[in-house]
């Protein structure tokens, strides 16, 4: 059972950012009074996006896709200002036969970091033989979160040396619990209490290597075997147990796009009186039932500002019958763009990336930002 009041660090928490309503997002973006250019950005209109393409957007590909194209699409996203992509999974291949490649994309990245710019790459992790499995490459390259963070990269522009550029990327572990036991048993094999004693042991063990963890709970606002109430409480009872673990921040999964404006800020007022900070929330919707930009509003309103999207609106859970896509990358940048917040994500790149990946896997483009924006491209090139 969680102790739900025993982490002081979160009763208290930092100074919490002041929340500002979307409708003083919205007056950022005056047309009267601005550019769309020249916006000013404040602290809390910082939004970090976490691109879970490379992982998420593609576990569930039945075709098994090159390796090439995945190494492809990582660097290609690496380029866009993102500053966060799941890169790939350690899980059973015979449960998930399509990552079963992620060894070889964790040691492309340690061996020929996409970029420059600091970027972290995440990988999940169920147990500790996946995670053993990660630390197979990892221990061969000097790098890790705490080193990276005491010795950054050299200014852009700088010539970069070998040295710096092997410490260049940084590499995170993901657990993944679920908020219901049906769930649980149909991903992990297991009951919940079991998957948080595994996770326990990947979370102690990335953090003994310097590893910054995440940790997703699915089924947050429905689960496709037990239905839409899906107690809030509970979720942030398990939230606290992984917090009390060591991780470092909880990843709230729709993973049916099952939830509403009004079951996120439910949720996420549960996830408060628990003592749960903002901060340490990340927001992982999909778009099945075509609310997971309504519901990502909703989680700004809360002072929510980290959120998972996926290139082209790819995705999809192989556990969760019927579900669809992610919240596509474009689709949520341009949102964030007309609310005049900054993810530091250039739009067209992306638009350009979810043409291109979903072409090359053969599935319709299923961002609407994306559609349109390529649409507009092609008409001005006639
Ligand atoms: C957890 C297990 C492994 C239990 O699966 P199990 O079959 O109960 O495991 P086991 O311990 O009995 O081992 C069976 C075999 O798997 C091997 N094995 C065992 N573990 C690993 C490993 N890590 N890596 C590689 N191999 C592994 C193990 O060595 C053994 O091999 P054998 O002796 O038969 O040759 C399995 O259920 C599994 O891999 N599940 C993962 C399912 C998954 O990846 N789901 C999708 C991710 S979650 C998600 O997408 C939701 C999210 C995160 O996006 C958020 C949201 O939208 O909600």
């Amino acid at each position: 059972m969680a102790l739900l009041f025993l982490r002081p660090a979160l009763r208290c928490g930092r100074a919490h950012l002041g929340l500002r309503n979307l409708r003083g997002l919205a007056t950022t973006i005056d047309p009267t009074t601005q550019t769309g250019q020249e916006r000013p950005h404040h602290l809390n209109d910082q939004v970090r996006i976490t691109e879970v393409g490379p992982r998420d957007g593609l576990q569930n590909e039945k075709k098994i896709i090159p390796l090439a194209t995945k190494i492809e699409l990582i660097e290609r996203l690496a380029k866009t200002g993102l500053t966060d992509i799941e890169a790939g999974s350690f899980v059973a291949p015979k449960w998930v036969p399509q990552m079963s490649d992620s060894s070889e994309i964790l040691e492309r990245i340690l061996k020929h970091p996409p970029t420059r710019n600091p970027i972290a790459y995440s990988f999940l992790a169920p147990n500790a033989k996946g995670f053993d499995n990660a630390m197979a490459i990892l221990g061969k390259y000097p790098t890790s979160y705490d080193t990276f963070e005491s010795q950054p990269p050299p200014p852009l522009g700088s010539q970069p040396t070998s040295d710096s550029i092997a410490r260049n990327p940084y590499i995170e572990m993901s657990v993944f619990a679920a908020a219901t036991e049906s769930f649980t048993q149909k991903n992990l094999n297991c009951d919940i209490e079991t998957s948080l004693l595994r996770f326990k042991e990947v979370i102690q063990g990335a953090k003994a290597a310097g590893l910054r963890v995440r940790a997703y709970i699915s089924v947050v606002l429905g689960c496709p075997f037990e239905g839409q109430d899906v107690d809030p409480r509970r979720v942030a009872e398990i939230a606290t147990d992984l917090l009390e673990m060591g991780a470092d921040e909880i990843d709230l999964g729709d993973t049916t796009g099952m939830g509403t404006g009004p079951t996120t800020r439910n949720l996420l007022k549960a996830m408060h009186a628990a003592g749960i900070r903002n901060e340490d929330i990340v927001m992982h919707f999909h778009d099945t039932y075509g609310q997971a930009l309504v519901n990502t509003a909703v989680s700004l309103e809360h002072g929510i500002r980290s959120f998972d999207s996926s290139v082209g609106g790819l995705g999809g859970c192989p556990y969760s019958p019927g579900a669809t896509g992610n919240v596509a990358t474009e689709d949520m940048v341009y949102f964030l763009d007309s609310l005049g917040m900054n993810s530091g994500v250039d739009l067209d790149a992306i638009a350009d990336i979810g043409e291109w990946i979903t072409k090359e896997i053969g599935k319709p483009n299923a961002s609407s930002v994306g559609k349109a924006l390529i649409g507009k491209k092609r008409r001005k090139s006639l």
